[in-house]
């Protein structure tokens, strides 16, 4: 067990340094607290030899004066006690909730800096669990367990001192079972510890099905699943519970056990004290302090016991916590890096190879480059890469080999800040906060006047509807924005995105959602916008097509051709036919191709024979193909 122990105690007290590492800021007002709370401990320890004289001299010698003396002395002692403890117990329960409340915050702020990469791997119920019940776990840590450590340890040795001197058989005889109890917590500790770390795993995950049923609310009620949410949910629940159970009858053992310990040490003093009293050899007041003295070591040991267990129990909720913080972000930002402060953005791809996962190659060998003004269109299968490319620019991923280049620089030489100030983005899924629609067209640039938000709208072609709202600008839009139809919020998407007004605009699908009437609109908007921009667009429209400079078909990660659009629409076979279907609906000419050119759901469509497929992307693409 030792070497076990040894491990457990290590990484216990590692633990610790690393929750008190951030109630550092707080030493001075916690050391004060602890100071008022030994004191109060002290006056406490009082009560026993006033008991003691009560005992020996006052009733032997029936001098009634002195009892009240005393009694009045005892009385002012333990008010005055009363209040040491409160403002000491007061003062560090604060600096435990501020504790809690900078780690939570730091938490955050370092959940931000992690990449794309590591939160779609996450749960958000996951994180939210941890940055929740698990943080609060280690409050109890810093307010609960330093009072009680130092009331008790404080206890544990001023009864100890004084019964000693009192006594010191009799002393001994109390103290002999404490090591028996530092081997019976030893023993519980990591035992109580790993049910700890289970029952926040499980409550993780109960956390994140009840957030994943309530976000997929309308689906879960269209397919009717509600019965079986429920289920998912109730099973995750019972999961929970028998953990806990196990954990509450670790704990409550573990309880009984100590008290019976400590228990024994107060009979026997019962036994011998009352044998030496008899024998002349201890005044009945010796023994009845001794038996309150023996009370106090008793409740110390328990107590100290107790947040043992606690503190293994918040230990296994901490690592949790400090699992996030550990994380390093794979993003970096070099430490000499540039601000990007240019209005301007020609911006290249030179032998740009992508993979999400190893061996799965996304992009392959991408050259191209867009000169200010320009719009680049990106035609192309259903998983063919388009969104991963446009996601290359404002680097939430970063190229696994060659360079993206803005103004003849690697993005990577640019801070991540000012990268990503250059560049405005409307992505596929569009994104609302559950605040204001003001807010939320605001959020391109925080600074932006009502007047501005307004223009944005109206660019947009958002206004109109925006004004026929309840509260116009002000209205409060629900969670995620799900109070306005797709059309309407991907029309608030692209104000915000025009509000930025950055030198890189990346569209895509941006006008999906849109009906063909108001998407002419938005094309306009778009249209004016792009002159001075460098845009990408991920095109889905003919009319987005039509509009491009440039006309890049992607193939399983390549650029397998770069047409003009007369010879895009005069060559191709399926992407135009695609193209053109959504924009005026009717019985494709390809059953399944519509739906392979944008949505997710569907299945990458067989590979024909087309100008713009190759049905091998190992062959060769020749250079004359690629946008130089
Ligand atoms: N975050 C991710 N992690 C792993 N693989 C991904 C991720 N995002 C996309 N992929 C994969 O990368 C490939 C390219 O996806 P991408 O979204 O770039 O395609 P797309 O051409 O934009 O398709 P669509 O028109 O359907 O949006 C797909 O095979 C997809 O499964």
């Amino acid at each position: 067990m030792s070497a076990k122990a040894g491990e457990d105690g290590l990484e216990l007290s590692a633990q610790a340094r690393r929750i008190y590492a951030f109630a550092r800021p707080y030493a001075g007002r916690i050391a004060l607290s602890l100071l008022m709370i030994m004191i109060a401990t002290a006056i406490g320890l009082l009560l026993p030899l006033g008991i003691k004289q009560l005992f020996d001299q006052m009733l032997a010698e029936r001098d009634t004066a002195a009892i009240h003396l005393v009694t009045l002395a005892l009385l002012g002692i333990f008010v005055l006690r009363a209040v040491f403890s409160f403002i000491g117990q007061f003062r560090l329960q604060l600096v435990g909730d501020s504790v809690v409340a900078e780690l939570r915050i730091r938490v955050f702020e370092h959940l931000h800096t992690l990449g794309l990469d590591y939160h779609i791997q996450q749960r958000i119920g996951d994180l939210l669990s941890r940055l929740g019940n698990d943080v609060a776990a280690v409050r109890n840590i810093v307010a609960n367990l330093s009072v009680y450590v130092v009331i008790n340890l404080f206890q544990f040795v001023g009864a100890a001192v004084v019964m000693l001197g009192m006594n010191w058989r009799m002393g001994l005889l109390v103290l002999a079972v404490t090591p028996l109890t530092t081997v019976v917590t030893r023993g519980f500790g990591p035992v109580l510890r790993r049910l700890s770390a289970k029952i926040q795993d499980e409550l993780a995950h109960s956390t994140t099905i009840a957030q994943e049923s309530l976000t997929g609310i309308e689906l879960i009620k269209a397919y009717a699943r509600a019965p079986r949410e429920a289920q998912r949910y109730r099973s995750g629940m019972n999961r929970y519970l028998a953990v806990v159970l196990s954990a509450r009858r670790t704990d409550a053992f573990f309880n009984a056990l100590i008290s019976l310990l400590t228990a024994s040490s107060t009979i026997a003093i019962f036994w011998y004290g009352g044998l030496q009293v008899m024998a002349g050899r201890l005044s009945a007041g010796s023994l009845v302090a001794f038996l309150l003295y023996s009370q106090n070591i008793t409740q110390s040991i328990v107590t100290l016991s107790q947040q043992y267990s606690s503190f293994s129990q918040a230990a296994g909720a901490s690592k949790r916590v400090f699992e996030i913080l550990d994380i390093e972000p794979s993003l970096r930002e070099r430490d000499d890096a540039l601000e990007l402060r240019s209005e301007r953005a020609v911006v290249e791809f030179d032998g740009v190879d992508f993979a999400y996962r190893a061996d799965e190659p996304v992009l392959t060998g991408i050259q191209l480059r867009a000169e200010p003004g320009q719009t680049v269109a990106l035609v192309g299968h259903s998983g063919a890469g388009k969104s991963t490319l446009i996601r290359l620019i404002p680097r939430l991923y970063d190229v696994g080999a060659g360079a993206v280049r803005i103004n003849g620089r690697d993005v990577r030489d640019y801070t991540l800040e000012s990268l990503r100030q250059s560049v405005a983005m409307v992505s596929q899924d569009v994104f609302l906060f559950g605040t204001s629609v003001r807010e939320n067209i605001r959020y391109g640039r925080l600074d932006a006047s009502d007047e501005e938000v307004e223009a944005a709208a109206r660019a947009a072609h958002a206004h109109e509807f925006i004004e026929r709202l309840r509260e116009g600008y002000d209205t409060q839009i629900g969670e995620r924005g799900l109070q306005l139809s797709g059309g309407q919020r991907q029309r608030i998407s692209i104000a915000r995105a025009l509000l930025k007004d950055a030198p890189i605009l990346l569209l895509d699908e941006a006008t999906s959602a849109v009906d063909g009437a108001a998407e002419a609109l938005i094309q306009q908007a778009i249209e004016r916008l792009k002159r001075q921009r460098t845009t990408f667009v991920v095109a889905h429209r003919q009319a987005t097509v039509r509009n491009a400079d440039v006309i890049l078909v992607l193939e399983h990660g390549r650029i397998v051709e770069r047409p003009s659009y007369a010879e895009f629409i005069a060559r191709d076979h399926g992407l135009a036919v695609a193209l053109h279907t959504r924009q005026n609906p009717q019985p494709a000419a390809e059953p399944g191709r519509e739906s392979g050119m944008g949505s997710r759901e569907s299945q990458p469509p067989a590979p024909t024979r087309t100008a713009f497929s190759i049905p091998d992307s190992r062959l060769p693409i020749p250079r004359s193909t690629m946008v130089e």
